[in-house]
């Protein structure tokens, strides 16, 4: 386990211990929740034990002239004022209370009640200051101060206003099994929180693919975090997201890494299963001809509420499903369905939230 006090440190020596007790716990529990599915070993993939999440969002307090971040308390009303918070990746915990001390200094903390931190591994970092004010010239020349001062990009937000003073994304290098892969990640679009984590888990993935020279179809693609680095195994992807943000940072990450062979499209699952099906057209696909693709594999990746009930119907036409969890509960659903047609062949946990009850889960399906 990797310590950022670089030795024997028993502060770390605690993190470590209650960590794989939790994770332990965590792995008996969705053992038996999976039971009825899988019977195999289920791998685990673990997280740093501190300064493992990669994105963050604090309340910002205001207490008499002073300010602090701050979250909901979990077991009652109220907030929690932080002063430190070792979660965070290292270049975020560094910047946290200069970044602090930096609004007080200039004055730019009226009306201010959140920020949130985005940082690659290398440490360049978009913070989003969010304000119940309008946001005036001033502003923006003390926030150029301070994002100059600090070497970091700002967005100012506040109802109906967004300014941005540098740029609002940051580029992330993935290592995924020894290449190096460039993701330009947008703030306030969806990010793979626990970067360590992410990259195991592409790299499950990718060890899930069957060699095939068919090609796979992928729904909740987000900026392209599976996609890109799966394009290589396949003649072509089809990839499909909802978020407008999301899917043009997933066209301009293909570039990035030099890929041709993605068509991503911007739909919702259920409008994409819907117009394959012809049940309406859409403009979106006109340029996409779907019988030159001979799809064999569909990977899915949704967000906490799982697939919908058509989606996951049309999911069991395929003869390899993988399916990326955030949440087990509504995939123990899902699976109810695909299990009819389909064998788990493989199970895989990673602890994406650590010292939480959350965890990310993968699983591989086949044809029976
Ligand atoms: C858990 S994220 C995964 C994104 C991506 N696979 C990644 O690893 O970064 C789920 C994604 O599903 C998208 N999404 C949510 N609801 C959707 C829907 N109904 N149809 C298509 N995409 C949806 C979200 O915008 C988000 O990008």
């Amino acid at each position: 386990m990797e310590c950022k006090h670089f030795g024997e440190c028993g502060a770390c020596k605690v993190y470590e211990n209650g960590y794989e007790a939790q994770l332990n716990q965590k792995l008996k529990i969705n053992y038996d929740r999976f039971k009825n599915f899988y019977n195999g070993d289920i791998k685990v993939f673990k997280s740093p034990i501190q300064n493992y999440r990669s994105r963050a969002e604090f309340k910002v307090w205001h207490v008499e002239d002073d300010i602090f971040y701050a979250m909901n308390h979990i077991e009652h009303k109220g907030v929690v004022l932080i002063d430190e918070c070792p979660q965070v990746n290292i270049h975020i915990e560094i910047l946290m209370p200069k970044l602090l001390k930096k609004i007080q200094e200039k004055n730019i903390g009226f009306k201010l009640f959140g920020a949130d931190f985005l940082s690659s591994q290398s440490g360049e970092i978009v913070v989003s200051l969010l304000y119940h004010r309008k946001l005036d010239d001033e502003w923006q020349s003390l926030v150029k101060e301070i994002a100059d001062e600090l070497g970091i990009y700002i967005i100012g937000r506040s109802r109906k206003q967004k300014l941005i003073v540098g740029q609002d994304y940051i580029t992330e290098s993935l290592n995924i099994n020894n290449e190096t892969y460039k993701f330009n990640y947008i703030e306030n679009s969806f990010t793979q929180p626990n970067a360590k984590v992410n990259e195991q888990m592409i790299e499950w993935a990718i060890s899930s693919l069957e060699d095939t020279d068919k090609d796979l179809l992928e729904l909740y693609c987000g900026a392209g975090n599976f996609t890109i680095p799966f394009a290589k195994k396949f003649n072509k992807v089809l990839a499909t997201e909802i978020s407008k943000s999301s899917i043009n940072a997933a066209k301009s990450n293909m570039k990035l890494n030099d890929i041709e062979n993605i068509e991503f499209v911007r739909m919702s699952v259920e409008e994409f299963v819907g117009a394959l099906d012809g049940v309406r057209e859409f403009r979106r696909m006109q340029h996409i001809d779907i019988n030159t693709y001979d799809i064999d594999t569909i990977f899915v990746d949704p967000p906490r509420s799982g697939m919908d009930l058509a989606s996951c119907n049309f999911s069991t036409r395929m003869d390899n499903i993988i399916y990326i969890s955030c949440n087990p509960e509504t995939l123990v659903r899902d699976l109810e369905i695909l299990s009819k047609t389909h064998k788990v062949v493989d199970m895989a946990l990673f602890d994406q939230f650590p010292y939480t009850n959350h965890v990310e889960m993968g699983v591989k399906l086949k044809r029976y």
